[in-house]
């Protein structure tokens, strides 16, 4: 993608067909350009996506002193940390911008320069986000936690000890927080109450090739042996999960049929099951996913979001436009976030019939039952949407307003697209090239 302007113009109607491919995942490579500072040589990371996240994240290594450089294939980035020590600023004036991952830096630029600044955190808006646990996790590995206007500044004067850790919510933040630290700590640790996202067993899988002794049980507990030094890794980053499912939900939404080049079935397994009691049609190749609206009506279900093996609460802003398609009453209970029914307000201009509920509807009650916040949603369909300007609240927000406006009737501007680059690459020409009539600012 060029230079984007800050909104597109979409001629809606017309169904998305054809392949596109993914790269690695958004949620996965960043961690793992952190990863590269434990290492005392170069790791090189195969299949990173041109994203804005991971621009941050490079921005970030090169002010700490790793130099980063491309390598010979498309997409391979290069990462030498030799210079960490001798860049050492005791305050680095970065921004983390619109992203989550400088936090994920506190363990290892603590075991190399026994301090670290951590700038205020980007992200999407979809609730507090708090930092608690991070903050508690480091703090039992054994380092000083000082809260300034702008930032965190951390330091560890006795070094980092590995520690008994329990989290009481399996945090995907947090439990790359834990590894990312305790794998080079003095000592064991053991992590009670991990997740288990298929990211972060992408991530084990480079620290144990860097050299690190990482075990998962089969009850959610991670124990880790810290070992004195780290090699730099290789590693050709898992496939994006995330941007493959809501390339699937564009092809219900839009009555399409698009191959997702690169999509694995294991670790969308859940994703799937779903999608085929929605109505979708898939096929599983060797080299990716075909996915297809059935031609005839969409079933309503009953989505309530999770954490790993559960279904994903990335998949789900996406997959509420197909829904308002489906014939009859769909429910979704997001028990991950408690804000993230933000963008159906844009849906109900557009003519989709959907009303967000305090309650926890239709399962369990959640963290968020009780306490006011809008987390559960009912989609009342079909409905045939419509035209409207409207504006993206987020990135998966942003992702679903813009299969809204591509299967609506009619033109529909959507603005602040630039949020969608921090997750889609070349989300622009990947929909010029499955078929989509719209026009950009620039
Ligand atoms: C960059 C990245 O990988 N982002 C993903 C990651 O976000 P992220 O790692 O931020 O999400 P977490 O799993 O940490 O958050 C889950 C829940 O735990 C809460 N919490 C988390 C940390 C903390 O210190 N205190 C606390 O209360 C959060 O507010 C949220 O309600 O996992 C989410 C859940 O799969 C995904 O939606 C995001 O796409
Ligand atoms: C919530 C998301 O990302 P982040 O944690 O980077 O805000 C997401 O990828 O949908």
């Amino acid at each position: 993608m060029g230079l984007l302007g800050d909104s597109i113009t979409i001629r809606g109607g017309k169904p998305l067909i054809g392949r596109i491919e993914l790269k690695g995942a958004k949620n996965l490579v960043t961690k793992a350009m952190v990863a590269s500072l434990l290492g005392e040589t170069p790791s090189v990371l195969k299949d990173v996506p041109n994203i804005s996240d991971v621009r941050i994240v490079r921005g970030l290594l090169e002010v700490h002193g790793v130099n980063v450089v491309e390598g010979v294939e498309e997409g391979e980035l290069i990462f030498d940390p030799s210079n960490v020590e001798s860049a050492h600023f005791a305050d680095i004036d970065a921004h983390a911008g619109s992203s989550r991952i400088p936090i994920l830096f506190c363990g290892p630029l603590l075991h190399r320069l026994g301090e670290a600044f951590i700038p205020d955190l980007g992200g999407c808006r979809i609730g507090d986000r708090p930092i608690d646990y991070h903050l508690d996790v480091l703090r039992n590995f054994g380092a000083v936690v000082e809260k300034l206007p702008s930032g965190i500044r951390m330091s560890a004067p006795n070094g980092l000890k590995g520690a008994k850790l329990e989290l009481p919510y399996p945090s995907v933040g947090a439990t790359e927080q834990v590894l990312l630290t305790a794998v080079r700590a003095e000592g064991i640790t053991e992590l009670k109450g991990a997740a288990i996202e298929p990211e972060i067993m992408d991530l084990i899988n480079i620290l144990q090739k860097m050299g690190a002794v990482i075990t998962v049980d089969t009850d959610r507990v991670i124990r880790i042996e810290g070992v004195d030094r780290l090699e730099g890794y290789t590693h050709r980053a898992l496939f994006d999960r995330n941007e493959a499912a809501s390339w699937a939900a564009a092809a219900l939404a839009t009555e399409g049929d698009i191959f997702v080049g690169g999509a694995r079935q294991g670790e969308l397994l859940t994703f799937l099951n779903v999608y085929r009691k929605v109505g979708g049609q898939f096929e599983i190749h060797d080299d990716g996913i075909r996915f297809w609206h059935p031609g005839t009506p969409l079933n309503p279900v009953f989505i309530e979001t999770d954490v790993h093996p559960g279904f994903m609460t990335d998949w789900q802003q996406p997959l509420v436009v197909a829904l308002t398609k489906a014939s009859g009453v769909s429910i979704v209970h997001e028990t991950v976030y408690e804000q993230r029914f933000g963008f159906v307000d844009a849906l109900v201009d557009m003519g989709a019939t959907i009303q967000v509920h305090k309650d926890c509807l239709g399962g369990q009650a959640c963290r968020f039952g009780q306490r006011n916040f809008n987390h559960s949603a009912v989609i009342v369909g079909p409905t045939r949407l419509h035209g409207a300007d409207i504006e993206v609240p987020d990135l998966r927000g942003g992702f679903s307003h813009l299969i809204a406006a591509l299967s609506a009737e009619g033109t529909s501007t959507v603005s602040n697209v630039g949020i969608i680059a921090r997750g889609y690459e070349n989300f622009i020409t990947k929909l010029r090239l499955l078929g989509a009539d719209f026009s950009t600012e620039d």
